[in-house]
């Protein structure tokens, strides 16, 4: 498609889409507002209104559309199948990668609007001809993590207008152009459709009967303690194991056949060197595989490894740890970075010590 000078922005309702609306009028942009119907809790659609309100203050067209289909068949029944198959998702990641930006350029291109964009907090850079999303400059807010999927086509007509604030610089421009209720809302929390509780959604959503009681075993294959279901547990779990043996303790393996969930009270004992990944995304081969200044993150905050990614003749992407990363988990999602930039990630499939 053409380049031209319209956007189409992905709009929550929340503060952070809403002050990207604001920057996009502000640029220039002729900017179109589009809200996803992706899930609503008890019903409530008061999001939408907010996004409705705040494009007829700009004067810009407001769409909303139903992808609530969507969203349950490629995210919910997903995550659901997940625990239930022992492993960990990452619908967000999933969301973000396969759902919301392949969406919002779908929309656009029928619409015949060249960009694209959301109130991330994360920027882009062209290096060595091509696109890489890159860290936001609010390092708590960073959601780099979360977009190693997205390909070339979409990261080229992306418009990231909060990848160089900070939240409380968002709040402010905000309050200051008189956008109170946008300024004072609370950011999202978690996973949109069980923000603080996955145990309680998923004995509400899964099969009726596949969640049971099973057994705790220590890593002789003894039994130490009854847990609630193998679901409710993540490899590396240590907090709210329900089991009190007077030392930590570590979930090592999850059995889903067995209903058996193995316990160790060693960190060291649950150490990988290697992890293999599936459905992977690599935004430059030549930057990312066989280099040995790449780094892995397995999870949002605080955690970066040293890494040799290949690729392996079945197409499989295996990355070698240069020191060892305690609970990987299959399931969830890892991201390369050199620096700032985001190289690529994919999804794990297996670790191995
Ligand atoms: N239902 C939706 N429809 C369209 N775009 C969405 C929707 N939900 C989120 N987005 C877009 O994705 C961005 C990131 O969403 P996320 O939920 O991770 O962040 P957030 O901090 O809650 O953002 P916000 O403050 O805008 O709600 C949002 O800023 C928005 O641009």
């Amino acid at each position: 498609m053409d380049t031209n000078n319209k956007v189409l922005l992905g709009m929550s309702g929340g503060t952070d889409s809403s002050v990207a609306a604001l920057l996009l009028q502000d640029a220039g942009y002729e900017v179109t507002g589009i809200t996803f119907r992706f899930y609503e809790k008890n019903d409530d659609t008061e999001y939408l209104d907010d996004a409705q309100d705040l494009c007829k203050r700009l004067h810009i067209p407001h769409i909303v559309y139903d992808a609530r289909k969507a969203f349950k068949e490629k995210i919910i029944r997903y995550f659901i199948s997940e625990y239930m198959a022992g492993r960990t998702p990452v619908p967000c990641t999933l969301c973000n990668n396969f759902l919301k930006w392949p969406l919002l350029r779908d929309m656009a291109d029928k619409l015949n609007i060249f960009y694209l964009a959301t109130g991330h907090y994360v920027k882009k850079n062209f290096i060595g001809k091509h696109w890489h999303i890159s860290c936001g400059a609010d390092r708590d807010k960073d959601q780099s993590f979360f977009l190693w999927g997205l390909p070339q086509d979409i990261l080229e007509r992306m418009l990231l207008p909060l990848g160089e604030l900070t939240k409380t610089r968002v709040r402010e421009i905000a309050a200051e152009r008189g956008f109170l209720k946008a300024a004072k809302k609370k950011d999202s929390l978690g996973v949109c459709f069980c923000p603080m509780d996955y145990r309680t959604f998923l004995k509400e959503h899964a099969p009726h009967g596949s969640i049971a009681p099973g057994h705790f075993y220590d890593t002789d294959g003894k039994i130490i303690g009854t847990h609630e279901g193998y679901p409710f547990y993540t490899v590396g779990q240590r907090r709210g194991l329900g089991i009190n043996l007077n030392k930590a303790l570590f979930v090592k393996d999850i059995f889903p056949r067995e209903n058996k969930v193995v316990l160790s009270g060693s960190l060291q004992d649950l150490e990988k060197n290697e992890i293999c990944l599936k459905d992977w995304n690599i935004t430059n081969p030549a930057a990312l595989l066989e280099k040995d200044d790449v780094i892995i993150k397995i999870r949002y905050r605080k955690q970066a490894n040293r890494c040799t990614v290949h690729l392996t003749e079945d197409n499989q992407l295996r990355v070698e740890l240069h020191e060892p990363l305690a609970s990987v988990a299959s399931g969830q999602a890892a991201a390369f970075y050199r620096k700032d930039i985001v190289l690529g990630g994919g999804i794990i499939e297996a670790a191995f010590p």
